[in-house]
């Protein structure tokens, strides 16, 4: 199956150090953006807050590039944009996964509460202060469960759910990427708001969430319009969050 959509470009990589990496450098050479870079696997991959990324070959490593007109304080919504992509690209390549497949704020896939994919979202600037190009890089276990995963933290991948082939979900993924990129641009964040909501995990639960070395526990009353985390405190109080992780969900009884 080809990876292509229409209007994209995909550059296929053996070895990088890290996909984002080579997006960042395509955007400072001036690239156009619509374009995902592949790598089979990377030597220094990362992770949100500066953690490691252990990317060798079987599980799919890919970044790519964009040049979204819009405020940078609003290009954060394209890890919503992302998670619900590639949502529908698993429920398309991974059927058996797809029932279990729930969306973790703000950008987590998990499957019964393993961690399935990441998301990194890096930006660059121009010199009035405005978004030169955006970097979506997204990591998703196919073929196994990388290091790092531990009973706090556990991990899942896709050939345990019937997919080990990280050429068939980079296709999926794609199709799907450009898909709702474009119905973003067209409809704002309603749509995808909808569709982040039908796989919500812990909504109305009770969830840890950290912000830097602070954690906060509360009730998760809603997902904003802005793609806020709503945290109703134990003294009632609501606590928008705009950037964390949610560490820990304890359903409802
Ligand atoms: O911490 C997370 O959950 C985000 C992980 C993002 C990993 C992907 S793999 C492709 C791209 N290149 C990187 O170095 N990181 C991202």
């Amino acid at each position: 199956m080809p990876i292509a959509a229409p209007g994209w470009r995909v550059e296929r990589l053996r070895q990088v150090g890290s996909t984002n990496d080579e997006a960042r450098d395509r955007a400072r050479d001036g690239d156009p953006g619509l374009l995902l870079i592949i790598a089979e696997e990377q030597l220094s991959g990362r992770g949100r807050r500066g953690r490691q990324w252990h990317s060798p070959p079987g599980n799919l490593y890919c970044s790519a590039l964009l040049r979204p007109g819009m405020p940078p304080q609003e290009a954060g919504l394209f890890s919503f944009v992302t998670a619900v992509a590639l949502a529908a690209a698993i429920d398309e390549c991974a059927p058996a996964a797809s029932a279990l497949l729930t969306c973790k704020w703000p950008n987590d896939l998990r499957i019964a509460g393993a961690k399935l994919s990441g998301i990194l979202l890096e930006s660059g600037a121009r010199p009035d202060g405005g978004l030169d190009h955006l970097i979506i890089g997204t990591g998703v276990n196919v073929r196994f469960v990388p290091d790092g995963a531990t009973e706090r933290y556990p991990a899942t991948c896709l050939a345990d759910h019937g997919q080990d082939d990280p050429e068939a979900v980079a296709a999926a993924y794609l199709v799907h990427l450009a898909d709702w990129c474009s119905r973003f641009a067209a409809e704002g964040f309603a749509p995808v708001r909808r569709a982040w909501l039908d796989r919500a995990e812990g909504l109305g639960a009770a969830i840890t969430v950290r912000l830097g070395r602070e954690e906060l526990q509360g009730r998760f009353l809603d997902f904003g319009h802005d793609g806020a985390l709503m945290l109703e405190r134990p003294d009632g109080s609501v606590r928008t969050i705009v950037s964390g992780e949610i560490v820990q969900t304890v359903p409802a009884t």
